[in-house]
């Protein structure tokens, strides 16, 4: 049954931005033999174009002269303009993207052979290359050659020992204005003239830990607070001018940073920031995998089906980084009869007639998952079914080598950089089950739940969400609020001018930034109904008013939060994700606990884009996605995107940022107009919000307030559990509502705020 259908099978492996399709082996040897022809056709007009340029070298020569040269640079340079995603990709492919070792082993070839001229060895090349000059003349030639050479294979190294070489000679010659501590010679930017990043610029935010010079990068998450150096310190610095073994602070690395990718950052901004080149994500080559595996594997998926019973065939593969999904084709359930009938030697022979069919149930392929898990030896088996758009059933299984899918192999596809041209809050979330790649924007989420268990994912999603957003936004586009209650995921960013405020660490802040938030959004409407623009694009618009960035509140563990106040979290996150989407304001919240104390219903609701990465149980997937599957996923990146338009999850392969990236990105960003870091938010305020308690300073007074003070003056006396009892709520509402009546009422709160409920149940209400 399947092998006639195996025909049709199509299969769809990963490479560049996403499934192509490749045909099947029949056609493979003849596609490889046009293949053939096509290469031999171009090699030999390759050829003919070369033996007329050589037969006419002379005519061409007094013709062009050297603007022949301007010519072929002219030519290169429309060809890379013009081709560039193929010219890249040919870079990636080749080696060519060390194109300056290449010439650097050309120039050193040519320096040996001046040497071998000097020699009288070297023939009439090597006598042109030292100008027939065996003297003095032809040696600084053949050092000239040499040490350009040096300089094009190892440029870093190359360019230290050049800077040594002539510091050496031009040293007893100069002023030394270097001492440690004096402003370094950073020019960066438009101006010409933006002040170096100074210590003192990056103000109260914390600094990087110094490190030997001989590290390129230091980790941002080695950060502690600034410290001023001891003045003994600093004479004894001051007194050795080995450059190279003096301690790197954050100015020193960003510097480098900017050095190497600041200055190829064309794309420049009306607000006068660059925005970081996609060279500074890493480009890592992507595992590919043998078709022949996956055609053995799709037997073996048929076999075992067919030993259950279930007529199916594979008809599609699609070859994605961690898994790969096998499109089934479900068979037929036939009904025969048996006929009785003699042959034509008049035998009694029993033939089978199929007296109807009837499609096999989806259902039966999806309850055989574990037996095709056991067939396949895979840790586990996720049955899709069907694919959405598809007339198919999707068994995804897990290859024997998980692939990492790179930031930067996702914003280069198509599908990104079509997302982002229209959308200042695209991200790249990862490629899917075909390679595909998969790409959101978070202004249309609007809001984004993250949830898997330890060491799933999270943080790494997180951080790439907040990198994307870096890549294409400046601070003046967007801003964000961290929280980190676990004070070692998002600390790294504490230096970025992007940050409104300084990374939360604390629960009790957070809360308040929390409700600051909450009055942000308040201020924001009231802003905009004064200009009658119903959401922030349209504000942004309006001429001649300050531009609004958006705010993105990125929270690394819900559950801490949720433990330090239940009620107030809630509400206040519920407000937020109900309101804040027209103002700008997004929320992106991750929890490593998916229980239903965390992820309430209310807070379900309001947060339609979800994201689980693997989780233990059925139960935390459900509570998540409210569908089963995310305890199948891998981890490491493995996960289950379901936005806010589709009906079932689609699995993924989140984006890999590692922590070189984000230091990179940090720093990148520090190295550009640090005096324009002003925090929007400061800390102080944060704190402040939440001291009152729940009583905060602009907290709007509870709707049942005058109920409860009526009670209050009838009874004469007020308590929580006696609101709870007649107002019929639960416990929080009621002792907070007894706190504000006492307020009210000129009565200390502290006497009987510790009453315990009467009844249990009445805190579930
Ligand atoms: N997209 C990915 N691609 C490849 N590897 C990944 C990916 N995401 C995570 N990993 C791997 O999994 C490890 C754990 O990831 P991460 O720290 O994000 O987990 P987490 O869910 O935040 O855990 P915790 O809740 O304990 O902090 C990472 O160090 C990394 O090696």
């Amino acid at each position: 049954m399947s092998i006639k259908k195996k025909s049709k099978l199509n299969i769809n492996s990963r490479g560049g931005m996403g499934g192509k399709s490749k045909s099947r082996p029949s056609r493979a040897s003849s596609s490889k033999t046009s293949d053939a022809a096509g290469t031999i056709i171009k090699v030999v007009i390759g050829l003919g174009i070369i033996a007329l340029i050589i037969s006419q070298w002379q005519t061409i020569g007094a013709v062009f002269g050297f603007g022949l040269i301007l010519l072929v640079l002219g030519i290169t340079v429309a060809v890379a303009v013009f081709k560039r995603e193929a010219v890249l990709e040919f870079a990636r492919k080749t080696t060519f993207i060390y194109w300056y070792r290449w010439l650097g082993a050309i120039v050193l070839v040519g320096a040996v052979w001046g040497l071998l001229g000097i020699m009288g060895t070297g023939g009439v090349v090597g006598n042109s290359i030292i100008n027939s000059d065996t003297g003095f003349g032809g040696f600084l030639r053949v050092t000239g050659l040499f040490i350009l050479a040096l300089v094009l294979i190892i440029p870093a190294a190359g360019w230290a020992v050049t800077k040594w070489l002539f510091g050496g000679i031009t040293r007893p010659f100069r002023v030394d204005k270097e001492r440690p501590g004096a402003e370094g010679t950073y020019q960066p930017g438009l101006n010409g003239n933006r002040p170096p990043l100074r210590q003192s610029m990056i103000g109260d935010r914390p600094v990087l830990e110094r490190k030997p010079a001989a590290e390129t990068a230091v980790p941002a998450s080695t950060m502690v607070q600034a410290e001023e150096k001891p003045s003994v310190e600093k004479e004894a610095a001051a007194k050795t001018d080995k450059d190279a073994k003096e301690p790197r602070d954050l100015k020193q690395v960003s510097q480098d940073v900017w050095k190497k990718y600041g200055e190829t950052a064309t794309l420049l901004t009306a607000d006068g920031w660059r925005l970081p080149p996609v060279e500074i994500l890493d480009y890592t080559p992507e595992i590919e995998y043998g078709e022949a595996d996956n055609q053995e594997r799709a037997r073996m998926i048929e076999e075992a089906l067919g030993s259950y019973g279930v007529e199916a065939a594979v008809v599609q593969i699609n070859a994605g980084p961690t898994v790969t999904q096998f499109g089934v084709e479900p068979g037929w359930d036939r009904r025969v009869k048996e006929v009785k009938e003699k042959d034509k030697d008049g035998n009694p022979v029993t033939k089978q007639v199929e007296t109807g069919r009837t499609r096999v149930k989806v259902d039966r392929i999806s309850s055989l998952s574990n037996d095709l898990a056991l067939a396949l030896a895979a840790p586990s088996i996720r049955i899709e079914a069907p694919i959405p758009g598809k007339s198919l059933v999707g068994i995804e299984v897990p290859n024997t080598m998980l692939g990492s899918v790179s930031m930067r192999s996702v914003i280069e596809t198509t599908a990104f950089q079509k997302l982002k041209a229209k959308a200042p809050l695209a991200v790249a979330l990862g490629k899917g089950a075909g390679g595909e790649a998969v790409v959101g924007d978070l202004a249309k989420m609007p809001h984004l739940l993250i949830a898997g268990a330890t060491g799933s994912g999270k943080t790494v999603c997180l951080n790439a969400l907040i990198c994307c957003l870096l890549m294409n936004n400046t601070p003046n586009d967007v801003r964000f609020i961290m929280v980190d209650p676990k004070r070692v995921e998002l600390t790294p960013y504490n230096s970025m001018p992007h940050l409104a405020a300084p990374v939360i660490v604390d629960v009790d802040k957070a809360i308040g930034a929390l409700k600051w938030l909450a009055g942000e959004m308040d201020r924001r409407y009231k802003q905009m109904a004064e200009v009658t623009a119903r959401n922030i694009d349209a504000y942004n618009k309006k001429p001649g008013i300050e531009k609004m960035p958006y705010l993105v509140l990125v929270i690394d563990e819900l559950a801490d939060l949720m433990m330090a106040g239940f009620d107030d979290v809630e509400h206040l996150l519920c407000r937020l994700a109900q309101m804040a989407r027209a103002v700008g304001i997004h929320l992106v919240v991750a929890t490593q606990r998916p229980s239903v104390d965390v992820i309430t219903g209310l807070i379900k609701a309001n947060f339609p884009t979800r994201i689980s990465f693997a989780v233990t149980s059925q139960v935390d997937s459900r509570t998540i996605l409210d569908s089963v599957g995310a305890e199948k996923l891998l981890g490491r990146g493995d996960m289950l995107y379901m936005p806010t338009d589709a009906a079932k999850p689609k699995r993924l392969q989140g984006c890999y940022v590692s922590d070189q990236e984000t230091e990179r990105m940090v720093y990148f960003w520090n190295g550009q107009h640090p005096e324009a870091n002003s925090p929007m938010l400061k800390v102080e305020e944060l704190a402040t919000a939440q001291t009152p308690g729940i009583l905060g300073g602009t907290q709007p007074r509870d709707s049942l307030f005058d109920t409860a003070m009526q009670l209050a003056q009838e009874s004469g006396n007020i308590s929580a559990s006696f609101l709870q009892r007649k107002l019929h709520i639960g416990y929080p509402r009621a002792a907070r509502l007894a706190d504000e009546v006492k307020e009210a009422l000129g009565q200390d709160t502290e006497d009987g705020g510790a009453e315990v409920p009467a009844d249990d149940d009445t805190l579930l209400r």
